[in-house]
């Protein structure tokens, strides 16, 4: 039988299958090749004990992607909140965590909440002019709800963004029971204060959220860093530009000749897509090999 891990305790692993959720020790030779089941996994078990619905996981499928903190794998789509107003966006956020979809292989959707209170459409429009998805919504008036409901069903997805963007907000607009499954584990989780930080994934919209109770998001872009050969890769407007500088390995930073800082005078690449892949730059291009995590 084949599943997803949804939950992983105490080297108890709850995988998800067809026929219901099955509790699963992991076969030891797991720990021989040094890979550990992570929640997001698709896996291969065998039923151990049907009535008591337990099982042992015999084999973990190829992954497309893994995060280290918290631990996850395959996450589909990273639904990136930020607001329209209240808090003001910060487009160095959204690229970043962008860049990082890029380099982890996650398929990013901006989502631009709160547009009742600003228009979201413009920054939407930076996003989908490169080719992403990128929705204005509003957890207050329902605006892009249901459009939201369909990039989550089916999929493992993620929500990441600042603090009071309205991350829970949305959550309990696309499922009011939602709030009510993440909210008893945090109350738990309170209790036991600096336990290591715990992920899970909770069915929502006919797909997957992948969250850390009680820290309202994963944080993504606190525990994964684009380094300086990555960045360009990570920016997919930058491609087009390829070979056009006057300078090989052109920075796009103070070089004459730069055909990226062409495209930004002449309005091709979105002025804030620049300075966020500068900002980028300048934080990790002196970052040697050895100081890596
Ligand atoms: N006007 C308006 N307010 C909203 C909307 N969505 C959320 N809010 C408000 O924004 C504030 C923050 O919302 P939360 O859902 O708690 O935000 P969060 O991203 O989960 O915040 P953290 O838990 O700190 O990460 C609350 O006062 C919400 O009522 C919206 O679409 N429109
Ligand atoms: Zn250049």
């Amino acid at each position: 039988m084949t599943g997803r891990v949804v939950k992983g305790i105490g080297g108890f692993y709850y995988v998800q299958t067809d026929g219901g959720v099955y509790c699963c020790r992991a076969r030891g030779r797991f720990r021989k090749d040094s890979v550990s089941p992570a929640v997001g996994d698709r896996v291969e078990i065998s039923v151990v004990d049907e009535a008591a619905r337990e099982g042992a996981l015999e084999r973990i499928e190829p992954r497309r992607n893994f995060l280290i903190r918290p631990p996850i794998a395959n996450i589909d789509v990273m639904l990136i909140i930020a607001a329209a107003a209240n808090p003001a966006p910060s487009t160095l956020l959204i690229d970043k965590l962008v860049a990082i979809c890029e380099k982890k292989n996650i398929t990013p959707c901006v989502c631009i909440n709160k547009t009742d209170l600003a228009d979201g459409e413009e920054l939407c429009r930076i996003y989908r002019d490169i080719g992403y998805e990128a929705l204005a919504v509003s957890a207050a008036t329902g605006e892009g709800i249901d459009r939201l409901r369909t990039v989550i069903e089916g999929r493992v997805c993620a929500f990441s963004g600042n603090s009071g963007v309205g991350k829970s907000s949305l959550l309990n607009a696309l499922d009011a029971s939602f709030a009510a499954q993440t909210g008893e584990l945090s109350a738990k989780i309170e209790r036991g204060r600096h336990t290591t930080r715990h992920v899970e994934l909770f069915a929502l919209a006919g797909g997957w959220i992948a969250d850390t109770p009680g820290f309202g998001d994963i944080s993504i872009e606190r525990f994964e860093t684009v380094y300086k050969e990555e960045l360009p890769g990570c920016f997919a407007e930058l491609g087009q530009y390829e070979g056009q500088c006057r300078f090989l390995g052109c920075a796009h930073d103070r070089e004459p000749g730069c055909a990226v800082k062409r495209a930004v005078e002449t309005g091709e690449m979105a002025r804030s897509r620049y300075e966020s892949y500068l900002s980028m730059y300048h934080e990790v291009k002196d970052i040697k090999e050895w100081e890596r995590r």
